[in-house]
């Protein structure tokens, strides 16, 4: 399938998805996230794929949704479509009936963790900013983000995670079990790559048995979540803390929130 703003390579039971927004740190604007969406959903359907690699092209793996979009993209409504191919994407990602691995430098911020969270292994370079800061322009967590960030560090962290909304660096994160593997700056493609080796001279099936049984069990809950979340997300679009959050992001300058 052709696609602009990913890039998806199927070789030797692996399937390698690129981020292609480059220029704008892999911001996921509406296209980005219905061509992830389509491609997830087509990866799902696809029995010679295995494994599934996550990365980012240039310097940075993702830096979550396009807050330059937000700011012109008009009715607060415009959510709906954008979370309605944010659960699409989720979904297909929870359900692959193959390995998945996030590959993280740079940064993972706000969907882009939310991604990487959905992944089944995540690995992130030294030097990398990992983020769950959506609350920076008085949004919610959406992707899944509360489910992923609870199933892996209990409720009561996520959830003061998620306020304090700061940046992470991947020490941190691996102590307190959010991601599983930290590299040194410049080696994730060749870790993912023998990571990857490893697996697929594994009995691969049966781990897929693994995560179908653990995944399946718990699909109803994420589904849920995710509606809760597109909920939320869109009367959070409507707060003067959101637009106040996104001007303040592009005007370099910090917020000033009213709760309103
Ligand atoms: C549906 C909603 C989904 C969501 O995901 S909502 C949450 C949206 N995401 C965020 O709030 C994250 C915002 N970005 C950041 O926190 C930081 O950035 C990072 C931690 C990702 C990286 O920090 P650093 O390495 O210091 O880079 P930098 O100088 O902040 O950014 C480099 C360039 O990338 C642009 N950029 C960064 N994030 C976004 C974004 N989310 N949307 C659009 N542009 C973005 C910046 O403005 C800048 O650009 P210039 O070099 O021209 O100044």
């Amino acid at each position: 399938m052709a696609y602009e703003t990913i890039k998806v390579e199927i070789a030797d039971r692996r399937a390698t998805l690129t981020f292609n927004r480059p220029n704008v740190a892999n911001a996921m604007d509406f296209q980005m996230m219905k061509e992830l969406a389509d491609c997830l959903e087509f990866l799902k359907d696809n029995p010679e794929v295995q494994i599934l690699v996550i990365k980012g092209e240039g310097k940075i793996f993702s830096a979550g949704g396009d807050i330059k979009m937000m700011l012109t993209s008009g009715a607060p409504n415009d959510f709906g479509n954008i979370m309605d191919y944010i659960s699409r994407m989720v979904l297909a990602l929870y359900q692959l009936p193959m390995i998945t691995i996030a590959q993280i430098h740079g940064a993972a911020a706000g969907l882009g963790f939310s991604l990487a969270l959905g992944c089944d292994i995540i690995v992130a370079e030294d030097n990398s900013k990992l983020a769950m800061n959506f609350i920076g322009i008085g949004l919610i967590p959406d992707g899944g983000g509360h489910f992923f960030m609870k199933e892996r560090v209990g409720t009561t962290k996520a959830k003061q995670l998620i306020w304090a909304g700061n940046v992470m660096d991947p020490q941190e994160a691996l102590d307190l079990g959010l991601i599983d593997y930290k590299v040194e700056e410049g080696e994730s493609e060749s870790f993912v790559d023998q990571l990857v080796g490893k697996i697929l001279s594994s009995p691969i099936l049966a781990m897929l048995e693994t995560k179908s049984i653990l995944h399946t069990q718990k699909l109803s809950e994420l589904t849920s979540i995710l509606q809760l979340e597109a909920d939320g997300q869109v009367r959070m679009r409507k707060t003067e803390d959101h637009l106040e959050g996104i001007k303040a992001f592009i005007e370099k300058r910090p917020q000033q929130f009213k709760g309103k």
